[in-house]
């Protein structure tokens, strides 16, 4: 394997599609599998979604599927723009038209953030990571994840993160403040450079601590940055932060975004 990106790290199961159909098909039957282990070992599936380009291509065929048991599943989401929920700028609204309104997940089990916090109390500094909106998604995790115990990062069974042309993931950019932070769970930012600019965030070593974590990105507007991404490990992007600790990684591409990259056969 000549990908510089693998000799660094345990490697990670990295898959190219001719089509974009195919990608959602292997993934859907990724998700669909460790969704049975997860309620096996754990009788329920905790689930870190992301925005953009991800929730179709997730739902695509996972939407389809009938061996899936819905009811177990707790969903978050990886990052949220702080919008109301019927906005289509939010992340949540965006996997409810694509998945949600499709398969039958309790309401009570997709944890949202709660908008109208922030309009009461805007963050007094740009660039505070804490506000309310964060701290109240935060406090939810600490529910689901920690209950009465006191645990230093939650363990998610699967995060789906999207990648931005730029490397960025969730809601952590090359070379914010934020890629620093070593003990929040969920980050407020208030100057994104992508708008809209008030969003949350779990931060990166939430995303380390999870079991799995699966990287969807498709189209040749995200073939530099892959290449850089797997042919740079010295350019510290969010996207190569991710280095889950004891979780296994891996990547869905399609062709079109996967041309720069020498994969194995
Ligand atoms: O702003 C965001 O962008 C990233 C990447 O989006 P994509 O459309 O390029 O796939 C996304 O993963 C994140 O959740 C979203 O808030």
């Amino acid at each position: 394997m000549s990908l510089k990106l693998l000799d660094r790290m345990e490697q990670p199961t990295v898959r190219s599609f001719t089509t974009s159909n195919e990608l959602s098909v292997s993934l859907a039957d990724l998700v669909t599998k460790l969704s049975a282990e997860s309620i096996e070992a754990r009788d329920r599936f905790t689930v870190g979604i992301s925005g953009g380009s991800l929730p179709k291509l997730l739902a695509a065929d996972l939407k389809h599927r009938k061996d899936v048991k819905w009811d177990k599943w707790e969903v978050f989401f990886c990052d949220e723009r702080i919008v109301p929920l019927e906005h289509e700028d939010s992340n949540y609204f965006l996997c409810k038209k694509e998945l949600f309104d499709h398969v039958p997940i309790p309401p009570e089990k997709i944890h949202t953030i709660d908008p109208n916090l922030a309009s009461e109390n805007e963050p007094k500094e740009e660039d505070d990571s804490i506000d309310p909106v964060a701290e109240d998604y935060e406090k939810q995790l600490i529910d689901v994840f920690a209950g009465a115990k006191s645990i230093k990062f939650p363990v998610f069974d699967l995060l789906l993160l999207g990648i931005g042309p730029d490397g960025h993931t969730c809601s952590l950019f090359p070379g914010h403040r934020l890629l620093d932070e070593g003990v929040l769970w969920v980050a407020y930012i208030g100057d994104s450079p992508k708008p809209p600019p008030k969003r949350v965030t779990l931060t990166l070593p939430v995303v380390n601590h999870a079991r799995n974590v699966a990287f969807v990105a498709t189209g040749s507007g995200k073939q530099d940055i892959l290449y850089q991404i797997f042919e740079d490990p010295s350019s510290k992007l969010p996207s190569q932060l991710v280095k889950p600790t004891n979780g296994k990684l891996y990547w869905f591409l399609d062709d079109a975004a996967s041309s720069k990259l020498i994969l194995p056969k």
